[in-house]
């Protein structure tokens, strides 16, 4: 059980971002999306999702190529949570974690009470009950972006793209999402792909690591074996040190 992508290529107009990125997402494992900005991070997942059509390269789900797929029929493989969290209609975070159920329920259908269920235990696995009858609008960006998260957990995919599932949240809570997403990994046998900036933490708590630069794969495999000093500067540009902390952690630093 898979995601595999083959040789992507993909221009924005005329400008090539991915110049033919391979990759596998197997279930079971976490995949730390690296890379500089502007490196084609995002349209990846973009494009895994089948919201973008690559010029050139394949995305098969479970066997099944996704251009012959529905959004929906994708929906229900892969849940996608981004860093775009602006709501128009003031809903409720209930509502919004509910949503999740969408892929689920048939057309012009509504939730049933499963699905309320359902989205109230993901909000309780994410630590987000008590928010459950706020405006999602009103919540800061970390509150929202546990809600996008239990989102994503209502809609039970076997895959889950996250972009940057940190981005807003406080040191506390940046760890205790992850442990939360390791966790479902295990117990569901998940195929997760999460973007991320802070190479300590994709070392933490990815077991695979994906190195994108300029709209190319430089490294991917074990993230023990693909983090080294060379690549990491090579990926971003800056000279990199890597230092060994005791309890088989490390942290990358700038030199
Ligand atoms: N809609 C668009 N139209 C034209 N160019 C785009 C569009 N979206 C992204 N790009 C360009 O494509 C390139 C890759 O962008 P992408 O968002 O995939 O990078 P990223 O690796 O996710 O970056 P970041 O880490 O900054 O979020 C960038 O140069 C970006 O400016």
């Amino acid at each position: 059980m898979t995601i595999k992508i083959t040789d992507i290529q993909f221009n924005y107009n005329q400008r090539r971002v991915l110049k033919g990125c391979s990759l596998i997402i197997e279930r079971g494992n976490i995949y730390g999306l690296l890379g500089a900005n502007g490196a084609g991070k995002t349209t990846l997942m973009k494009i895994i999702k089948g919201l973008l059509k690559p010029q050139n390269g394949d995305v098969e789900i479970d066997g099944r190529n996704t251009l012959a797929m529905t959004i929906e029929e994708i929906s229900q493989k892969i849940a996608t949570v981004s860093q775009d969290t602006n709501q128009v209609f003031p809903f409720s975070v209930l509502d919004m974690v509910t949503m999740g159920r969408n892929p689920h329920i048939k057309l012009f259908g509504k939730p049933i009470k499963e699905d309320y269920i359902k989205a109230e235990e993901s909000l309780a696995l994410v630590g987000g009950l008590y928010l459950k009858e706020r405006i999602f609008n009103e919540l800061s960006g970390g509150e929202r972006q546990l809600v996008m998260i239990a989102r994503a957990l209502a809609q039970q995919t076997p895959y889950i793209l996250f972009d940057e599932p940190t981005a807003h949240l406080d040191f506390t809570n940046q760890h205790v999402i992850l442990k939360v997403i390791r966790d479902v990994v295990k117990k569901n046998n998940l195929g997760v792909l999460i973007c991320m900036h802070d190479p300590n933490l994709v070392y933490q708590y990815c077991s695979h690591s994906v190195m994108i630069h300029e709209g190319q794969v430089l490294s991917k495999g074990l993230t023990k074996e693909v983090f080294n000093e060379g690549n990491l500067s090579y990926l971003y540009g800056t000279s990199t040190k890597i230092s060994r902390i005791d309890n088989g952690l490390i942290y990358v630093s700038a030199k």
